[in-house]
């Protein structure tokens, strides 16, 4: 439940307690209002991830627009907030050592030369106009079945952002600002633990935002920065800490996917209609009709979300909700996860727009909706869906990720289980015994030809082969042997382990001598920056925006 898992320091848990990557069975239904499983998601979505990324790089997808200096309306952001750098400090440490191009505030920030001013004297914004014909004018939408301020992205300070050059990825925003941000959404926007078992519709908020909050993970740990090397890369630890160890977050990504999906599907006959050009551009309507002819309706059953509470008060609840869940976007600081968080944000809402807002049965306001959907909720709802594609994309990326490291342990382990003590001892009193009997047999005249037991670890110097008199009487004495080999035993583990102790002063000085060298090279500056590869300084090889 919300509050529980908002509490839970995940960060602490053992990325790798578990042999089950995210303990998700990939044969079971997402939840009970999807028709579909994991297995069938991801089949889905390798499909159309070829035709979904082209898409969102295309002119009119790729475009968004964003007032950077909306006023947060829930807390005076300069004194609610904590705004010193030092706030953002949690997740890269020694910032201060990094050049200034990676410090939070620049990672964060936008890439300057991809944002352009919008035009005041239109509310529409002239250059996405530029690539259409026909200029489809605002529109003041009933604002009873928005889930977010539609006029949101026509204020006069909005400017346009070009998101292919700006990726959500690692910012190193985070600290008491994004704490309060998502403790807010949490406590004072989802419904409470009791109330999200009660009904569909209040478990599915809350799964909405969780999920929105596990993709936002998953793409700052596919796209981390490596300090070391400056190279954005996968970080697996981080993704397990916050996401792979938690399976019902996982759930909630694919839960979203199949959300935002119907809400693509239902809208399909529509999409000739919109009057926005690129969707006349043949290449690009085909790669719409492919990404959307791979959905179904049985990937998400909308009627039953509200289907138990049909009172309309719990529809109003749920949707003036979401509404302040687009609106604290305003108040995140660091201005590129603002910008993915708005876009995010509104494509939910628009997806819940559609989704529950249009009846099936009457279509005067089927066509009232969809016909009013502004450019920028369209392109929200695709760049949406995109993120929950990459994220789902990322999770078996992870996985296989996950998977490697784990038979990289397991070899190591065995290696360990081969090599360690009791093995030893084992082994060892093999070898005696086999030596023994070697030994006897060949006395006795006859030579055993199956060598196949000898020297399994070469390495390792055995006790000499202790020869066993035979009793005059002419019977072995098998206890004695027995209490001879295991008192042999016994003793060679106290000789393994007296010179362990032999050992531990020359691993103690090697390892000192390691740090020392280690030290010194950071101190002439020389190791951990620079790259390994090229000996260039880093900064030759960042992509840098
Ligand atoms: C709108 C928004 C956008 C952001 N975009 C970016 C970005 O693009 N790049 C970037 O690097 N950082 C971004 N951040 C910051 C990022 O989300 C984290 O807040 C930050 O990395 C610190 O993480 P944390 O481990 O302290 O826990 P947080 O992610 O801040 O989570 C706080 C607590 O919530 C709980 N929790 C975590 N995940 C879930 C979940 N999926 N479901 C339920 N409960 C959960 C946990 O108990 C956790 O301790 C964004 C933050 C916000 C609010």
């Amino acid at each position: 439940t919300s509050n529980n898992s908002y509490i839970a320091t995940d960060q602490t848990q053992n990325a790798f307690n578990d042999t089950h990557f995210c303990k998700v069975d990939r044969n079971d239904h997402v939840s009970p209002s999807c028709n579909v499983t994991f297995n069938e998601l991801n089949a889905i979505n390798e499909n159309i991830r070829d035709d979904l990324s082209a898409l969102l790089k295309s002119d009119f997808f790729k475009y968004f627009r964003l007032d950077l200096y909306k006023q947060c309306s829930f807390w005076d952001a300069n004194d609610g907030l904590c705004l010193n750098r030092a706030c953002s400090v949690d997740v890269v440490e020694d910032w201060d050592t990094l050049p200034e191009y990676w410090q939070p505030e620049i990672l964060g920030s936008f890439n300057n030369d991809t944002m352009k001013e919008a035009d005041d004297s239109d509310d529409e914004c002239k250059f996405l106009d530029q690539l259409c014909q026909t200029s489809k004018k605002p529109v003041d939408i009933e604002d009873t079945i928005n889930y977010c301020d539609v006029n949101d992205f026509n204020g006069k300070n909005a400017v346009l952002i070009d998101l292919t050059a700006n990726p959500e990825r690692f910012t190193g925003y985070g600290g008491k600002q994004a704490g309060q941000i998502w403790s807010t959404i949490y406590q004072d926007n989802c419904f409470t633990i009791g109330e999200t078992g009660e009904s569909l519709a209040k478990d599915a908020f809350y799964r909405l935002v969780s999920g929105f909050h596990a993709s936002i993970g998953t793409h700052l740990s596919k796209e981390y920065l490596n300090t070391k090397t400056g190279k954005w890369e996968p970080n697996l630890d981080l993704f397990m800490a916050r996401i792979g160890n938690f399976p019902d977050r996982v759930t909630n990504m694919y839960f979203n996917y199949a959300v935002v999906a119907k809400a693509l599907w239902k809208i399909q006959p529509y999409l000739p209609e919109f009057s926005f050009c690129d969707l006349v551009n043949k290449e690009i309507k085909n790669k719409m009709d492919n990404v959307i002819s791979q959905l179904d309706t049985k990937i998400f059953n909308e009627d039953l979300v509200f289907a138990n509470d049909l009172s309309l008060t719990l529809k109003d609840e749920f949707r003036s909700r979401f509404k302040n869940v687009t609106k604290i976007m305003d108040c995140v600081q660091c201005d590129r996860c603002r910008l993915w968080g708005k876009i995010q944000t509104t494509g939910y809402a628009t997806a819940l727009k559609i989704l529950f807002e249009i009846n099936d049965a009457d279509e005067f306001t089927k066509q009232h909706i969809v016909g009013k959907l502004t450019k920028y909720e369209l392109i929200a709802l695709l760049q949406t869906f995109g993120r929950l594609s990459e994220s789902i994309e990322s999770v078996n990326m992870f996985e296989k990720m996950y998977g490697k490291r784990l038979n990289g342990s397991e070899n190591r382990l065995s290696s360990f289980f081969q090599n360690n003590f009791f093995n030893i001892l084992k082994e060892a009193g093999k070898s005696i015994r086999y030596t023994i009997e070697n030994i006897n047999s060949t006395k006795e005249g006859k030579k055993k030809t199956n060598n196949s037991q000898s020297h399994v670890f070469d390495d390792l110097k055995m006790p000499k082969a202790e020869i066993v008199p035979r009793p005059s009487n002419g019977t072995v004495n098998k206890w004695k042997k027995a209490w001879n080999t295991e008192v042999n035993n016994v003793l060679e583990a106290f000789r393994f382990i007296y010179r362990s102790y032999l050992d531990l002063p020359r691993n103690i000085w090697e390892l000192s001598l390691m740090k020392v060298y280690k030290f010194w090279n950071k101190f002439i500056g020389v190791a951990d920056y620079v790259s390994e590869e090229t000996r260039e300084p880093i900064s030759y090889k960042l992509d840098i925006q």
